[in-house]
């Protein structure tokens, strides 16, 4: 259905148009039979007035309709009394010194896992997420079935929706905004480069937009990548390196993303934290990342391509597990200290931070594959390729020490420990046998 034609508020109902106003003056001219039918056409118009409340409103695309715009904004009706109330109860803090959070992505893996903790310890949580199909969406509806029952909703609208997100911020005073909303994956940026700059770019600049006029003005903590680091060879990467040689577009759209914290942070007076992600894996996962998609094709007996580098070096990966980066994303999120500005004006200086949440021990990429052999007692067909030139990068490494001195952030879950929790969540959901076709 194309956006662009539907109105996006009632009064944009062209009623001046209605055929019987435009035929009143030839009403002697019609049989009865006609005058009946305009009749019903024009109350019925009236009747469509009246039942579309000034609050139920259907999300505007003010994007022209191209292919940037493939995950373009939803047409899914929001507001009223009863839209808001579940809005408020779901935000609403249910324990002493709780946070009222909006999280963005809330379907998807990281915000699933966080939303969720949040919710346990008695913070205000509100989702929001596009639902888009970049991968099955069928796992995100189960996720969202998953923190309905917690109590959580997630409203379904895309960020980009300005309306949608300012209501948001009048029903609820969100202290805090965890933004993971993204366009992910590092190979997918040749395929569809607009998506990357539609939720990553264009996304992010509209939600802090809202949040600089917001009053209070929430601290936001957001997703960054690891993936900023690039071409980099000095290991272990530290939030002090270089970040100006991006492989992807991918990694070169959350590279931007930094930037633009710092302009809102500067002008606006945002408190704005950054979390460069190391591969983060784990039950509830993304299908498009290589342990989940080995373990699918491991099951079934297909092929997999395990990368390497120039002259048969070792691809390898700072592998992070879930829960590792759920309690970095609390710890970001409760040492944010409070935006400066209101009003849409800077009141003094706000925290700008930046952290590396990864594992701090790198695994090559054929070691995980071993290891997924182990637990799913089922030998891989290997085929080893050299890395493509599409975005990757060979090696990444964190070093943890400015996340572990803020918030004491300590990983402690190895790669053997952590896909032996995701194999044994994706025999359960999926099964173990050869036919699952996600
Ligand atoms: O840290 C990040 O910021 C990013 O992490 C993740 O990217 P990556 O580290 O590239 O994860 P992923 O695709 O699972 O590939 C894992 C390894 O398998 C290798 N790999 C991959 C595919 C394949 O067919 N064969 C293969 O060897 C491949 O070369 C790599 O060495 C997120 O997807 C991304 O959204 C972002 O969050």
């Amino acid at each position: 259905m194309n956006m662009n034609n539907i109105p996006s508020t009632p009064g944009k109902f062209k009623m001046e148009k209605s055929p019987f106003i435009y035929n009143r003056f030839r009403l002697h001219y019609l049989s009865l039979a006609k005058l009946t039918f305009w009749s019903f056409i024009f109350m019925g118009l009236i009747v469509m007035f009246f039942f579309k409340s000034p609050t139920t409103q259907t999300s505007s695309n003010s994007m022209p309709s191209s292919d940037l715009s493939r995950r373009s904004l939803k047409t899914n009706s929001w507001g009223g009394p009863g839209w808001e109330k579940r809005v408020k109860s779901s935000a609403k803090i249910r324990s002493q010194n709780g946070i009222s959070v909006l999280v963005t992505g809330a379907a998807g893996f990281v915000g699933t896992h966080v939303s969720a903790a949040l919710k346990r310890r008695g913070d205000g949580v509100l989702g929001l997420d596009n639902f888009n199909n970049y991968y099955d969406p069928a796992l995100k509806r189960a996720r969202q079935a998953l923190l309905e029952r917690s109590g959580i909703y997630i409203v379904e609208g895309d960020i980009n929706d300005v309306e949608l997100v300012k209501k948001l911020f009048e029903v609820v005073r969100f202290s805090h905004v965890m933004h993971l909303a993204a366009q992910a994956g590092v190979r997918y940026a040749m395929e569809n480069p607009g998506s990357y700059v539609h939720s990553n770019i264009a996304g992010f600049v509209n939600l802090l937009e809202v949040c600089k006029s917001a009053n209070p003005q929430p601290a936001i903590v957001w997703a960054s990548s690891s993936s900023v680091y690039g071409l980099n060879t000095k290991i272990p990467f530290s939030e002090k390196d270089r970040t100006d040689q991006p492989a992807s577009l991918y990694a070169a759209t959350k590279k931007a993303g930094e930037e633009i914290a710092h302009t809102y942070n500067h002008i606006y007076g945002l408190s704005l934290t950054g979390l460069r992600f190391f591969t983060v894996y784990g039950p509830w996962g993304r299908p498009d990342m290589a342990y989940f998609f080995f373990t699918k094709d491991i099951l079934k007996g297909k092929s997999i391509h395990i990368f390497e580098g120039a002259n048969h070096g070792t691809v390898a990966r700072d592998f992070t597990y879930i829960d590792d980066i759920v309690k970095g994303c609390l710890g970001a999120l409760d040492t944010a200290e409070k935006s400066t500005g209101s009003g849409g004006k800077k009141k003094g200086n706000a925290q700008l931070r930046v952290f590396n949440l990864g594992n701090t021990s790198p695994v090559p990429v054929s070691d995980l594959v071993s290891i997924l052999e182990r637990l799913l007692k089922v030998k891989a067909n290997r085929r080893v390729m050299k890395l493509p030139r599409n975005g990757d990068v060979p090696f990444t490494h964190a070093n943890i020490s400015y996340a572990q001195r803020e918030f004491g952030y300590k990983p402690t879950t190895d790669l053997q420990t952590g896909l032996k929790k995701f194999v044994r969540w994706y025999v359960s959901y999926y099964g173990s046998g050869k036919k699952n076709d996600h």
